[in-house]
This record gives C-alpha cells, structure tokens and sequence, in this order.
C-alpha cells in the first residue's frame, strides 16, 4: 500500500530546515510525503499524563505527542535533543549522516579571551567547558532558538556566545568571522539528525532504513549509551565523541562539574568489531574516578533551584 508519509517538524527555521532534507531524500526514493508543522503541545488532547507515555524532552515533545495523537507518521529531531529514553511505541528509524560536530563561538573581537570576558551560553556543557578554560570569564544564560540567540548576541554586551556549527551552517547564518572550540567536547550526538517513527510502521521503517548512514549510528549511540549511563535523569556537564578512522573507533567522554573546577575524561581507541558497551564502560569508569563525587554534588545544587 502506498501512502503518503507525514513528516512532523517544529517551526524553527533550523527545524524546518532539517525536515525538508529528509523530505527530499524520501522524494528522491519516489515516496510521498507532506510537512506538517506542528506548533505548541497538544497535551490536552492525551489520555494519559505525560509520563505515563514516557514523555520528557522539553524540545521533543510537542512532537512526540503529535505522533500518538496520529497527526504526523514521522518526525526530524536534531538528536542531542533527544532523550535517551524514546516514549512508548517510538523508535529510532533513522540517523542521518552527521554534519559538523563542533561547537563554536561567535564574538566581536578577541582581545578578551586574555582577560575578562561574559560569554553567553544557556548549555551546562559549555558553561562548564569555558570556566574550565577561562577562569576569571563570567557565563551568562542565552536560550531560544538559533536566530533569537544570534540577535541577543547583538543587543547585548557579552563578548560572545556559544553555537553548534552544525545549526549554523545549515541555515546559512555561520559568519566569516568565528573561533573554532576545537578543544570543548561536543554533546552527544551532536551535529546528527535523528528520524524517529511508529514501531509498528513498518511502511515508514522501510522507507527511512535507506537514510541511515550506518557509521553515524554507530558513533551517536555509543555517546548517547554514555551519557546514559552517567546521568541518571539528572542533567549534567556531560561531553562525549566518538570518530571513525578505517576499522576503528576513537572515543572522547568527560563529565565536568557545573562551575567547571572538576573533569573527569577518558579517551578510549577499539576496532569497531569489539564496540559493545565502550561508552557504558567508559561512562563506569568516569563515575568510579571522581564522576560520581560530581553527580552527587551537581544533583544536590540543582535540588537547591
Ligand atoms: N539545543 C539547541 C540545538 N539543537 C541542535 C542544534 C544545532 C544542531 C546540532 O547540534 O545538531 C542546536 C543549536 C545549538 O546547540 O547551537
């Protein structure tokens, strides 16, 4: 049976963005398809309170419930927006091939970076990278989408803020003038995009099986079974990296508490045969060195708020 599959986005200009790649990739295989965009939660429409359908992400789930209320078939995430744990009867259908893992930081000069500087950033993981780097810097709160975080850039007199390439480059917004953090760790998964569908879809499973790109998958799923197995529900300073060179997987993880004073990191190198559980031991072995001393005190500072 052919049917028409409907693609659930966000309305952020990267969201869309997003959306419309796997759309066209589905064109190109000869389905069809229609964009639905889908705006604020529809939570009242539920049966069942959110976490009794295993609902959490707060940039997720709008669409997740847009999927169970049977509006969209599919949805485009960016992945490290994702919680670890899908809702009830989603799965991963698809990650696409990563784009540019790093992060960087748009500015108006750098003359501070020897000095004093107030860098904008609403990420636990770059705020704690950054003071670790640059101690006598101040970190201020930055969220809302790309577009929004570049124009409080601009109205502000922070010396710089924080972005993912990867957001930037596919909305055209990356300036000829930016500093590469090639030295902070990335989130889990960033720079990937992740299609999710129905488990019992198996017409979009087939479909979306043609846009995953194996070596992509290999490597946000060994970050992300890190992350998990260090965070407990609780969010944290948590970086992780896993890069493919012929036959074998290279591995970065580091947990740093919130003020950024502590790390713990481990490197790690395997062939990709013997892969199984690198980042969950990888994330053991943070928690039995100093880690779980950072979880505790990180868990007990954000009871406090
Ligand atoms: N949390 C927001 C978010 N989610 C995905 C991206 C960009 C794309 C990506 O990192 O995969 C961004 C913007 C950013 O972190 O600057």
């Amino acid at each position: 049976m052919v049917k028409t599959i409907r693609i659930g986005t966000r309305d952020s200009e990267l969201a869309l963005w997003q959306a419309h790649t796997v759309q066209d990739k589905l064109r190109n295989l000869g389905y069809t398809t229609t964009l639905v965009t889908v705006k604020s939660t529809g939570d009242i429409l539920l049966d069942k309170p959110l976490y009794e359908l295993g609902i959490t992400g707060i940039f997720t789930k709008t669409l997740d419930i847009a999927m169970i209320n049977n509006e969209v078939d599919i949805a485009v995430h960016s992945m490290k927006d994702v919680p670890t744990a899908l809702p009830k009867g989603i799965v991963e259908a698809a990650v696409l091939e990563r784009a540019n893992v790093q992060d960087i930081l748009l500015h108006k000069g750098l003359d501070f970076l020897n000095g004093q500087g107030i860098i904008a950033t609403g990420s636990l993981r770059r705020q704690a990278q950054w003071l670790h780097k640059y101690p006598g810097h101040t970190v201020v709160d930055l969220r809302g989408n790309v577009n929004t975080r570049m124009q409080k850039l601009n109205d502000n007199n922070w010396n710089g803020a924080i972005f993912a390439a990867a957001g930037l480059e596919r909305i055209n917004l990356k300036p000829k003038d930016y500093l590469d953090l090639d030295w902070m760790i990335p989130a889990p998964a960033q720079g990937a995009m992740l299609v999710v569908a129905k488990q019992d879809d198996s017409y979009c499973l087939e479909a979306l099986s043609h846009l995953n790109h194996i070596n992509s998958e290999i490597c946000v799923h060994i970050e992300r079974a890190f992350l998990k197995e260090l965070e407990g529900g609780c969010t944290a300073p948590i970086g992780a990296l896993a890069r493919i060179d012929k036959d074998q997987i290279h591995f970065t993880g580091v947990l740093f508490s919130l003020d950024g004073k502590d790390k713990v990191e481990i490197s790690k190198t395997c062939k990709i045969a013997e892969k199984k559980d690198i980042g969950v031991k990888c994330a053991q072995w943070i928690l039995e060195n100093g880690g779980r001393e950072i979880m505790e005190s990180i868990k007990k500072e954000m009871s406090k708020e």
